[in-house]
């Protein structure tokens, strides 16, 4: 297998790029990459994985160029860049960095606030410009003020702690925040527009959705007290920029300190050149301390994906661990082989899919073992799916997923996994387990036991139990030349229902089948592929 492939677009700190040498990853570092999107629209398609911060903008549209890619690696935490649906759609897995540079942020936050309590940047420009204006900067004490934290996730909760520390009273709208975790912060948790109301600095730590958008607009502006002062280390487009502007000049509001704007990068503004407005560019997550973090920890995450199969803080599929990956794999590949087998043979639209769990297995990480199961049955169809897509494309067409969990075996097997496929002419079931060898195998077929392994060509046929079918099918594979390399038999009881599933050197027919197909005790003859 060629060594995967990295785009690096954005600037990364270089352990970055050391790491995925380390590990045997080919690696592009091209940090300006990201500002130019007909060249990364260009190139994307020979990487397979796409380390990004905030300045490439992972649209559909370059999507869908990234022919190869399988992962996309965010190192910080906003993923508001990436176009997740259309990312899962293409099966490629994003993930982030959801801690690396919250201390940081939080702290980035705590300067604005003070910046703007005491005018800090405003007074350094007059003091540097030989101005002593001694009097002209009065600030105000933090100490006993109010402080608004709107979202109080990993970063609002840090700057929560350090408000707490500088003596302020804190208050949080949250809707997610527990009573218990406000309780343990030492926060009051608040409606919206209780904040609004009371806060006498707010600062916002959500992440842009489409609940969040505006949340701070012209209407909410008008609810905070007078003299509020605003922090927005958060996203660009949480405050109307307008409304606070005029609010601003208004003197409703005392001040605003943002490092994230609407359109970045900010060039222009309608907050630029107002006298109580702070501005960085974008450098909540800028010390080197979060930038390593965040640089080692996506190149150590998009790695083990690449190499390993492992997912870690991905938004869109649920996580497997370095240490599972190698248990789950057979595992995947029974769910997928399985629901391969049953989507072959099902030609009517597909109601539903129900996966069970018996023994071990149940225990394991049902949910990539469903999404394997899913992608197994969809493949026929949709040749582009995969564990990633799936579940979104089965719910996009109405299929509905189901699972069931049954700790103890019910059967022989440890652990034993059966998928049916609930079609609009039948349903269709079949269920299998994993070998110590660790190979997948079917063991359960329409209730009948067999036991046969998976293989790249397989005749499936269902007859009637009675003698003469194993020689006139024998004899007639032989004919045209190919040859059986195992063959599997089962019946539901002497004379009644019978299966056959054979795997053979070479892929067979229509006309061979047809042939098979007019053997007497045969209902039905299929090719299947693995
Ligand atoms: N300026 C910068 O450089 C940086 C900015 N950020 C931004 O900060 C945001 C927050 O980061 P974290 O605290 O790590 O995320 P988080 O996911 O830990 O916390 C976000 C909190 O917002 C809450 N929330 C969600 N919807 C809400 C709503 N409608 N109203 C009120 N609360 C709501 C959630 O319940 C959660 O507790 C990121 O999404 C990112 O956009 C993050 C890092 C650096
Ligand atoms: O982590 C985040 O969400 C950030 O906003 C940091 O952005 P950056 O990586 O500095 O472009």
């Amino acid at each position: 297998m060629p060594a995967p492939r990295v785009l690096i677009s954005d600037a990364l700190s270089p352990a970055a790029v050391q790491i995925f040498r380390d590990r045997g990853i080919e690696v592009d570092f091209q940090p300006d990459l990201g500002k130019d999107k007909e060249k990364l629209a260009a190139v994307i398609g020979n990487y397979d994985g796409l380390a990004i911060r905030s300045a490439t903008k992972v649209t559909a549209k370059i999507l869908e160029q990234a022919k190869s890619l399988k992962v996309i690696g965010r190192a910080g935490i906003g993923v508001d860049n990436v176009e997740i649906p259309a990312a899962t759609a293409k099966g490629i897995i994003v993930m982030n960095t959801p801690f690396g540079n919250s201390i940081t942020t939080a702290e980035h936050a705590i300067a604005m606030m003070f910046a703007l309590a005491r005018q800090i940047p405003q007074a350094d420009a007059s003091t540097q410009a030989g101005k002593w204006e001694k009097n002209r900067f009065m600030g105000v004490e933090l100490t006993a003020k109010v402080l608004g934290v709107i979202g109080c996730g990993n970063i609002g909760s840090i700057v929560a702690d350090r408000g707490i520390g500088l003596r302020m009273k804190v208050i949080a709208f949250d809707p997610f925040l527990s009573p218990e975790r406000a309780v343990e912060l030492g926060v009051e948790k608040v409606e919206l527009d209780d904040l609004l109301r009371r806060a006498d600095i707010i600062t916002l730590h959500v992440p842009m959705t489409e609940k969040t958008k505006n949340i701070l607009s012209a209407e909410n502006i008008a609810k905070t007290k007078k003299g509020v002062r605003i922090v927005n280390c958060a996203r660009g487009g949480l405050v109307d920029e307008v409304a606070l502007r005029a609010a601003l000049d208004s003197g409703h509001v005392a001040g605003a300190a943002f490092d994230v704007f609407v359109e970045e990068p900010a060039l222009t503004n309608p907050l630029f050149g107002h006298p109580n407005v702070v501005c960085t560019p974008h450098l909540g997550a800028a010390t080197t301390e979060a930038q390593e973090n965040v640089a080692l920890q996506v190149a150590e995450q998009m790695s083990d994906y690449l190499l390993q199969g492992a997912i870690q803080n991905a938004v869109n599929f649920p996580s497997i661990t370095a240490e599972e990956a190698p248990r789950l794999k057979p595992f995947v590949a029974l769910a997928e082989k399985l629901g391969s087998f049953l989507g072959q043979l099902t030609e009517a639209s597909i109601k539903g899919i129900r996966i069970e769990y018996e023994g071990a297995v149940a225990d394991m990480n049902t949910r990539a073992l469903t999404s394997a199961a899913v992608t197994g049955v969809l493949r026929p169809f949709l040749q582009d799916v995969n564990m990633v897509s799936a579940p979104v494309i089965a719910r996009e067409r109405g299929i509905t997923v189901e699972e069931v969990k049954r700790e103890s075996a019910a059967r022989d097997y440890e652990s034993f996994i059966r998928i049916v496929v609930d079609a609009e002419d039948m349903p269709r079931h079949a269920g299998g387990t994993v070998f110590q060898d660790g190979k997948p195998r079917v063991v359960e077929i329409r209730d009948i036991a067999v036991d046969a392994e998976f293989a790249p060509h397989m005749v499936y046929v269902r007859n009637d139990d009675k003698p003469g079918f194993i020689g006139r099918f024998g004899t007639l594979l032989g004919e045209a030349g190919v040859n059986v390399a195992t063959f599997a038999l089962g019946r539901d009881r002497p004379g009644g229902d019978a299966i056959c599933f054979v795997s053979v050197d070479q892929p067979v027919s229509e006309e061979l089948l047809r042939r098979i197909e007019e053997i007497p005790q045969v209902k039905r003859a299929r090719a299947v592929h693995f």
